[in-house]
Formats: structure tokens, sequence, C-alpha cells
């Protein structure tokens, strides 16, 4: 045995469960949702109680050799070792859905043909055995030439039987490792593979006798180009009404709470510039972004659900057609969904996209897709400036004003992708996703996800967010006032200065230069916007902080505000995910400028419009 980790590979068909059981034998905790192309990339990670030291890739689904897009390739190269300075796996371990056998087989044998040692894992066993499907994975294990065994990774079912084959090998491994192993030529034609796994199904399996009914009703109407449609808008409605309602009295509390903290250290110290720091510095920053953590949760709650539910790949079978219109497809429609968590994870998700030009324009709207950064600023100018009250019986008009935001984003990015999609001849690639079977969403899954969310917000918090306000405080801060200072200190401080000299430019949307200062480190991390108004407005809590705009904007100036950040590419993390992924300057230049073009252009109509009407 050798004394180097072995190296086993992940490989399967999209959404069959090769990140659930990476996490299994990791202890790992990568992303795991209902739909394909969760995984863009590789992750590798140690295997514990084994015997030998292993470690284990987990890859991008694929489901063939013979790829077409970006995730898939990755999937490829490390299976064939052509990743530079990187032997192929020693052992490919195939992941195969079983309630879908036939696609899961078909890569299983044209990896076969790669003559590497593989062991099979025949995943959710249990959705199999509920379909009343019969495996003989005996016979069907001898007849292809390799172990199965079968898993359940959503319990541990099956885990301890993967480590034994895993161990099995391990002991009778020489240590040799292979170079990288050429793409086999196709060695039959691709309807006497078909022919052969038909064989082996008619052998083995026992075909589950009826067919799931409920599901097949439930598909009917949600993707029902009408109703289908109409059940997706009832669905974003009820969320945003959710974040407002529910969201409520723990911001009070939380709200409350940093109030009190700041009244408790303002009485314990004497006036001056440590109290002065600690007060409206940390304090007032950290707390006037905190609280909108409930707000946060109940979104990705419902993006949860509706992850682990298996509606979104309905969702974007329903999305196809529109999506074609503008040219794109129902490709990118998860990538752009992801968006609304945050734009990173979503361009990287375009991976997915197998025409490039598809993909380019895809990244370019993602950030239209409003992500969860953007949701503190929205809530709290909505709060200050959108009466709370029913519209048409039960709509809460601040839900509707938000639902209306995200609405503005997307019907945008239609726009952008149309003309982006205009001179651009299109391949036609065809949908092919696997519609997953719908599952009630596993708490535990939940829980985790929510766990996740919280601790990226919070370490969001504690970092970036917290730097920038010490930042801005000081800023704001320095130089002091002069004694005879007729005008509130701050104007006299550098960010009031910098207000000041921005203030021309910004002048046709109607921001004041206070606007202006919480526009720069809102450009680091969008939620900053909302503790620099504290900071520069000199008030704590987000209660005050909403009368205090209330009495100094105005609705129009307050609507412009919002429209500016519908648009504006307000993140540097983005900008820089988008270089990375796109590899070209000039891209990356067009999508900054771009989206600050559109971000000024709406803000400056959305004001002159609204104080046009408004009188
Ligand atoms: N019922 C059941 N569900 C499972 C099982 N294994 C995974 N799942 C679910 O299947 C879905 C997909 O799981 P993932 O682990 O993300 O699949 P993947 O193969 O990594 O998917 P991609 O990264 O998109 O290629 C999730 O909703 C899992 O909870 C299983 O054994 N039984
Ligand atoms: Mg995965």
């Amino acid at each position: 045995m050798s004394a180097q980790p072995i190296r086993y590979a992940l490989v399967g068909n999209p959404n069959c469960g090769k990140t659930s059981i990476f996490n299994r034998l990791t202890g790992a905790r990568a992303k795991v949702a209902n739909y394909p192309g969760v995984t863009v990339e590789r992750r590798t990670g140690p295997v514990g109680e084994l015997e030998h030291s292993a470690h284990l890739v987990d890859l991008p689904g694929t489901y063939s050799l013979h790829v077409s897009s970006l995730d898939e390739k990755v999937a490829r190269d490390i299976i064939l070792g052509c990743m530079p300075g990187e032997a192929p796996p020693d052992v490919l371990i195939a992941v195969v859905d079983a309630t879908n056998l036939r696609l899961g087989l078909r890569l299983v044998m044209e990896l076969a043909e790669l003559g590497r040692p593989m062991i099979l894992a025949l995943n959710q066993a249990d959705s199999a055995a509920k379909q009343g499907m019969k495996i003989d994975t005996e016979g069907l294990a001898q007849a292809i030439g390799m172990p199965i065994v079968e898993t359940v990774a959503i319990r541990r079912n099956g885990m301890q039987a993967l480590r034994t084959a895993m161990e099995q090998f391990a002991n009778n491994f020489s240590g040799e490792r292979s170079a990288s192993i050429d793409m086999p030529e196709r060695s039959e034609s691709i309807e006497s593979l078909y022919q052969r796994i038909e064989a082996l199904i008619q052998q083995f399996v026992e075909a589950p006798t009826a067919r799931n009914t409920w599901q097949d009703t439930l598909d009917r109407v949600v993707m029902h180009p009408v109703i289908g449609f109409a059940v997706l808008m009832a669905i974003l409605l009820m969320i945003f009404q959710a974040v407002f309602a529910w969201a409520a009295p723990v911001m009070d509390l939380i709200d409350g709470s940093f109030g009190a903290l700041g009244e408790t250290v303002a009485t314990a110290l004497p006036q001056g510039i440590l109290q002065d720091f600690l007060v409206n510095g940390l304090i007032a920053g950290v707390g006037g972004v905190l609280v909108f953590l409930p707000q946060i949760i109940i979104l990705f709650f419902f993006i949860l659900v509706l992850e682990d539910s298996g509606y979104l790949t309905r969702a974007a079978f329903l999305l196809d057609r529109p999506m074609r219109g503008v040219g794109l497809s129902g490709r990118s429609f998860i990538p752009l969904l992801s968006s609304f968590a945050c734009a990173v994870p979503g361009i990287m998700a375009t991976r997915t996209v197998p025409d490039p030009r598809e993909r380019l324009v895809a990244i370019m709207v993602a950030p239209l897709m409003t992500c969860s950064a953007r949701l503190p600023v929205y809530t709290l100018i909505i709060a200050a400036f959108i009466p709370e009250q029913n519209v048409f019986g039960f709509f809460n008009l601040q839900g509707l004003t938000l639902f209306v935001l995200y609405i503005a984003g997307i019907v945008s990015a239609a726009a952008a992708a149309w003309l982006m999609r205009l001179k651009q001849t299109r391949d036609e690639f065809p949908l092919l996703l696997e519609l997953p079977s719908y599952r009630i969403p596993s708490l535990y899954h939940l829980l985790i996800g929510l766990r996740e969310r919280t601790w990226v917000f919070l370490r969001r918090v504690g970092t970036i967010i917290l730097a920038l306000s010490i930042v801005l405080w000081a800023l704001s801060s320095f130089p002091a006032a002069p004694l005879d200072a007729t005008r509130p200190a701050i104007e006299y401080s550098f960010a009031g200065q910098l207000g000041r000299l921005m203030e021309p430019l910004f002048s046709p949307m109607g921001f004041n230069w206070q606007m202006c200062i919480a526009l720069i480190p809102a450009l680091a991390a969008r939620e900053v916007a909302v503790s620099a108004l504290a900071t520069v407005y000199a008030v704590g809590g987000e209660a005050a902080l909403g009368s205090a705009l209330g009495a100094s904007w105005g609705l129009p100036v307050a609507l412009a505000y919002l429209a500016w950040f519908v648009y504006a590419p307000q993140c540097l993390a983005t900008i820089a995910v988008v270089r990375r992924e796109t590899n070209s300057r000039s891209a990356t230049t067009f999508f900054t400028l771009y989206l600050f073009g559109l971000a000024y252009l709406a803000a400056v109509i959305t004001y002159q419009l609204a104080s046009w009407l408004l009188g």
C-alpha cells in the first residue's frame, strides 16, 4: 500500500447526489440543492474513518465526456488528468441516480472505456425503492465489472459500504500512477450503446409499476405557460410580503438593543473622541447593518425551500421560452437566479451555459438581479417613504414596492440581454435538463443552509462592514470643526468636503452631499450605504434614521436613490469576478461603464419624472 493519499473522484450526472456523498465522506459543507449545475468547480477534501489516507474530489455534474459547457470541461479534464501537474484520479466513484438509471449508465459505460478502476454508487436508493423499483445490484455489478454500492446520501445509508469498497481497492493498490489519459474515440455507435443499456436494465431492473401521478399533476399546473407564470409571480410576491411582515418585530428588538447599548456606553464614558468613536462609529455602524439580519434570513429561507423542493428546474423550463425571446435560454435561468443571493456565485454558475456568447451576456446582466446586499438599502428607504397600508385588501404596499424593485431589475436585465444579443447569431442549444423529483425540503438542509448564510452575513458585518464604518467615522470626524463653526461639524470634515465635491455630478438626480458620501463605502459593500447615512446624518438606529431621511429627502429623491441601487455595479467583488470569469479587460470595463451609465440615467429620469408628477 502506498503512503501517498489515494485520490478518488466523484463523477456523475448533474443532481445525482455527488456533493451530498462528498459532504458525508469528508465532513465538508459544500452546497447541495435539488437542481442540476450546483457544483461548477471541483472541490477536494480528505476522507475520514478510513485505514488509508485518501483524498476525494467532488466534480461538477456531466452527462458525457464529450462535453459542451465549461463546468463539464472541468470534470472531464480532471478525470483524464489533463490539468497541469495533476495525475488522473486513482479511482472513479461513479454516482448514479437510481431513479434515472439510463442516463446514469450511459456515463458509466463511457467512463468504463477509460479502463480505470471504478466503484459505482447507486444513490437515491430510497427514492428508487419508494417508486417500487428493484435492482439486482450483484448481477449488474458482475455484468459491468465493477463493485456497486447502494447509497442514500441524505441519510448515512451506504456510506460504510462505500468506505469498505474504498478499503478493498486500497489494499490492492500498487501505488503506480498513470500519466494523463487520452480521450477515447467512440468505439461504438450511440444506438448500440443504448441497446446495451436497455438490455442491462431488462435483465437486472424491475421497473416501477405505477408512475408518480401527483407529481405529474403538479407539473401540469406549475409548468403551464399561463397558470405556471401566475404561480411563480404569486410565490415571489408572497416572499416579499413575508420579508416585511415577519421581520419587523425582531428588527425592532435588535434596533432597540443597539440603541440601549449605545446609550449605556455614552453615559459610562466621558464625552470625547473615544465615546464618539464607540457610539457613533462602532455601535451605530455595525448595529445599523446587523438589524437587517432577520430580513436576510427570511429571504434565504424561501430561496432554500425553493431550491430543495425541485421547483426551480420547473421554473427554468417555464421561463425558457420568454428567455429565448431576449436571446438567453433556460440554461441561464439558474445562474441568474443564484444572483438574487449574490452576483458572485451567480456569475460563476454561468459556466453551465454552453454557448459562450450567451454566457457572456448572462454575466453582463447577472448583477441586475437584486442581490441580498441591496435588501437593507431598499427596505430602509421603503420603510421611511412608503406608507404601511394595504392595497387590494391584502397586499402590503411596502412589500409591493419591494416586488416592483425586483421586477425592475429583471425587466432591465431582459432588455439589456435583448440589446446585446440583437446582432449576434444565436445557436440553438436545446434545454436538456432532467426534472428532479419534488421533495419536501429537509429541515436539516434548511438549518445548515440558514446557518451558513447567517455566518456569511455576520462575517461581512464583522470584517468589511466594520472596517468601512470605522474609516467612514474617521473621515467624517476629522478634521474637527473650527471653534466658531456655524454649520454641523461633519461639513468641515474630509467626508463632508468629498461629498460637496461629488454633489454637482449628482445634482441632476437630486442627491445631496450626504447621499453622495454614502455611495463611496457602498462601492465595497452595498449595505454600508445604510450605516453611512446614519453616520452622516448623525443618528443611530434604524427607526431614527428612517425619520431623519423622511424629513430631509422628499419622495422623488428617495425613488431616485432606489433607482440608482437597482443598476449601479456597487460592488468590487462582482467586478473582480467578472474580470476572472471573462478573462477580458475590455469586457470588464464595458460591464462597469454600462451599469454605472444605466444607474445614472435611471436615477435622473426617476427624479425628474417624479418631481414633475408630484409637482
Ligand atoms: N432522496 C434522496 N435525495 C438525495 C440523495 N442524495 C442526494 N439527494 C438530493 O438530491 C439533490 C442533489 O444533490 P447534490 O448533492 O447537490 O447533487 P450533485 O450531484 O452534487 O449535483 P450537481 O452539483 O448539480 O451536479 C439534493 O436535493 C439532495 O438533497 C439520496 O440518496 N436520496
Ligand atoms: Mg454538486
